[in-house]
């Protein structure tokens, strides 16, 4: 088992203005899994996938990942733990503006110590087709080729769990195919965990297991 939660909740709010973005999700993840979260907007998607990855705490219920209780942890073991162990795609790439696209997918194995593999992150720019802008700064890039630098980045160290919040989002279709490809493969060949938030109904149609979230509820 990779995650554990048990009757996770994380309600917004006071008690006049509640709002349960999540309500007693149980979910297991297990090694190797490949996970499709869908649900209409608001019902809560991204909310779980924060919690998966250890980014927010839980106002109810518990979160174990890689075998460790979270909510025991401090800020800086939380850190460490996600540096390590995840690699996370946002919806709106979270790069550094000062460091060009080399830096940025390098940054997160340099906080933690490690020596970057330059033959792989090299491969990993080719297929996504960002070789050439390896030394631009992110502001000179287009909103696909921004997104595709942050999938580089969370690849880079092959973490255990990739957690990616529309990965998709800002994509061509053939442009978003191949990323999809590409988690398709690192989930096969590496036995990486990977949980992907989406809208779009082929995207979910490939993953192995496809969650539903309805109103902060799994089903
Ligand atoms: N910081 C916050 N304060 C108050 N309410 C919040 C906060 N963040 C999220 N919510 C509420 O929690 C619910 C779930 O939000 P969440 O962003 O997880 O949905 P989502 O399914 O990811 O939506 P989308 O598909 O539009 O991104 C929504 O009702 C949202 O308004």
């Amino acid at each position: 088992m990779v995650i554990q939660t048990h009757d996770l909740c994380k309600y917004y709010g006071d008690e006049s203005n509640l709002v349960k973005a999540l309500d007693k999700v149980n979910l297991s993840v297990d090694k190797g899994e490949l996970i499709g979260i869908i649900g209409k907007s608001g019902s809560g998607k991204s909310t779980l996938l924060n919690m998966l990855g250890a980014l927010d705490h839980p106002t109810g219920g518990s979160i174990v990942i890689g075998g460790e209780d979270i909510s025991k942890m401090n800020d800086e073991q939380l850190t460490k733990m996600r540096r390590s162990k995840i690699g996370f795609i946002f919806q709106n790439y979270n790069l550094i503006p000062v460091l060009n696209v080399y830096e940025n997918i390098v940054l997160p194995i340099q906080l933690d110590g490690k020596k970057p593999n330059n033959k792989y992150i090299d491969t990993i720019l080719d297929a996504l087709e960002i070789s050439h802008k390896k030394n631009s700064l992110p502001s000179s890039m287009s909103g696909g080729q921004q997104q595709r630098v942050a999938i580089a980045r969370a690849l880079a160290n092959k973490p255990e769990i990739v957690l990616a919040d529309e990965p998709t989002g800002n994509l061509d279709e053939a442009m978003g195919a191949e990323v999809v490809d590409m988690l398709k493969f690192m989930n096969k060949e590496f036995d990486q965990t990977i949980i992907v938030v989406t809208h779009d109904q082929e995207v979910a149609s490939q993953m192995k297991r496809v969650i539903r979230v309805v109103d902060g509820r799994v089903q």
